[in-house]
C-alpha cells in the first residue's frame, strides 16, 4: 500500500486495507510512505506497518530540495526495489502522493501489478505517471479519461474508513466527550488534515461573533498552527492540531465549515451535517472549488470563495443558523451524494485482479 504526504492520500489506503483485512483475515500489509511525512505517524495508529522512502515532490522554484530531488529518488527505487523483493506483494496499490512513485515502478518491475486510486477530479502527477502500467485506476469523478487510459478507469468513488461511514455515536454523548454543553449546538471547524491558515484567520476573527449565536467550538487548526491559536481555548472553544478521532468529531458537529478536499467532501457527504465550504485557492487546477461546486449544483452545500469571506461570511452563517428548514434541506441532498460502498466496490476490483492473477498461474 502507499499513499501519503496529507491526509487525503493516506486514510483511502487505509481504508481499503482495513476492508481487504476484513475480507481476508490472514492478508499481510505493508505501507510505505515518505520519511518526514504525516503517514509515517498516522499509518501504525491505524495498526499498519509503514516502510518509509526518503523521497519529497518537485518544488516548482529553483531550490536546494530541487538538486537533491535526483539523489532521494535513486535512493527510494533502491529502497522500494528491495521492499518489494523482500515482501513479495500479491497485488500493490497506489492512492496518490510521491511515495507511490517508485514503489509501483518497481512493483511492476517485479511483475506485481498494480491498482491506483485517484480521489480528485483533477489527476496528481504521480498517478498520471504511474497510469500507463496500472491494471485498475479507480476514481470518483466524471471525464477522467483526460488524464487515464479510458479502458482502465472504473468510478467508485472515495474510499472513506468505515467508522464513518456508519457513525453509531449519539451526539449529545460526542458532544460530552469534548466537554461541550450537550444542549447548546458546536461548530465544526476542519481545515484538512493540515490545517488552514485563512479558515484559522477567519475564526480568529469571528470568535466573538460566534460566542454571541451561542455557538460552541471545535476547532481543528493544524499542526503547524497550533502553537499560534491554543490560546483560544476557552469553555466554548476547542482547538485542536488534528482530530484523531473524527467520528466523535462528526457526530458532535451541528454545523460545519471545512476545506474542500475531496476526502473531506465524501466524509460529509455521509455525515449529512449542514456544511459551509472554503476551498483551498491554492491546489492544482483549483479542484476543491471543483469539488465543492459538485455539491453546490445540487443544492447540497453552501460555498464561500476565500476573497469573498470578509464580505459574505456573517450573513451566509446567519441566514443558515436562522432556518432550521434550510439546515434539513442542506443535510437532505448532502446525504444523496453519499457513496457508501465506494471502499467496497474498490476492493472487488483487487480481488477480480488477484483471481485473474491466480488463474493465469
Ligand atoms: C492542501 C492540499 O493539497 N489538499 C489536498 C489534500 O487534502 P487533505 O489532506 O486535507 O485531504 P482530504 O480533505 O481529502 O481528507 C482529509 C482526511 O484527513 C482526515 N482528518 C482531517 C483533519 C483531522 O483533524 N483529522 C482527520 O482525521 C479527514 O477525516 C479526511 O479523511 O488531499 C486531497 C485528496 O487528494 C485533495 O483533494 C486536497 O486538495
Amino acid at each position: 500500500m502507499s499513499g501519503g504526504g496529507t491526509g487525503g492520500h493516506i486514510y483511502p489506503a487505509i481504508a481499503i486495507a482495513n476492508e481487504l483485512k476484513c475480507r481476508y483475515a490472514d492478508a499481510e500489509f505493508l505501507f510505505v510512505g515518505a520519511k518526514d511525512k504525516m503517514e509515517m505517524e498516522k499509518v501504525p495508529q491505524a495498526g499498519y506497518t509503514i516502510k518509509g522512502l526518503w523521497i519529497s515532490g518537485l518544488q516548482r522554484k529553483l531550490t536546494l530540495k530541487n538538486v537533491m530531488f535526483p539523489i532521494k529518488l535513486i535512493s527510494s527505487l533502491v529502497k522500494a526495489r528491495n521492499i518489494v523483493k523482500q515482501f513479495q506483494p500479491d497485488v500493490a496499490i497506489g492512492t496518490g502522493g510521491f511515495a507511490s512513485g517508485p514503489l509501483l515502478k518497481m512493483a511492476a518491475r517485479a511483475k506485481v501489478p498494480y491498482v491506483l486510486q485517484e480521489q480528485n477530479s483533477y489527476a496528481g502527477i504521480t498517478n498520471k505517471l504511474l497510469a500507463a502500467k496500472a491494471h485498475k485506476i479507480c476514481v470518483a469523478y466524471d471525464g477522467m479519461h483526460r488524464f487515464f487510459p479510458k479502458e482502465k478507469i472504473v468510478k467508485t468513488g472515495n474510499p472513506v474508513r468505515s467508522d464513518l461511514v456508519e457513525i453509531s455515536i449519539d451526539q449529545q454523548q460526542a458532544k460530552v466527550s469534548f466537554k461541550f454543553d450537550a444542549k447548546k449546538p458546536v461548530l465544526l471547524v476542519l481545515g484538512g488534515s493540515l490545517g488552514a491558515r485563512r479558515i484559522n484567520q477567519l475564526v480568529e476573527k469571528e470568535l466573538s461573533f460566534f460566542a454571541t449565536l451561542g455557538l460552541q467550538l471545535l476547532w481543528q487548526c493544524g499542526k503547524f498552527y497550533w502553537e499560534e491559536y491554543q490560546k483560544y481555548e476557552s469553555e466554548d472553544v476547542r482547538v485542536r492540531p488534528f482530530l484523531n478521532q473524527m467520528d466523535y468529531s462528526y457526530a458532535a458537529a451541528d454545523f460545519v465549515i471545512s476545506r474542500a478536499g475531496a476526502g473531506s467532501v465524501s466524509e460529509l457527504c455521509l455525515v449529512g451535517k449542514p456544511t459551509i465550504f472554503i476551498p483551498s485557492p491554492n491546489v492544482a487546477e483549483d479542484h476543491q472549488t471543483k469539488n465543492a461546486k459538485a455539491l453546490v449544483n445540487e443544492d447540497a452545500a453552501i460555498m464561500i470563495m476565500e476573497k469573498e469571506l470578509d464580505a459574505q461570511f456573517q450573513n451566509h452563517f446567519k441566514n443558515l443558523l436562522g432556518s432550521e428548514v434550510r439546515q434539513n434541506q442542506l443535510s437532505k441532498n448532502i446525504k444523496r451524494l453519499a457513496l457508501p460502498k465506494a471502499t467496497s466496490h474498490i476492493v472487488d476490483e483487487i480481488e477480480k485482479l488477484l483471481l485473474s492473477k491466480t488463474a493465469t498461474h
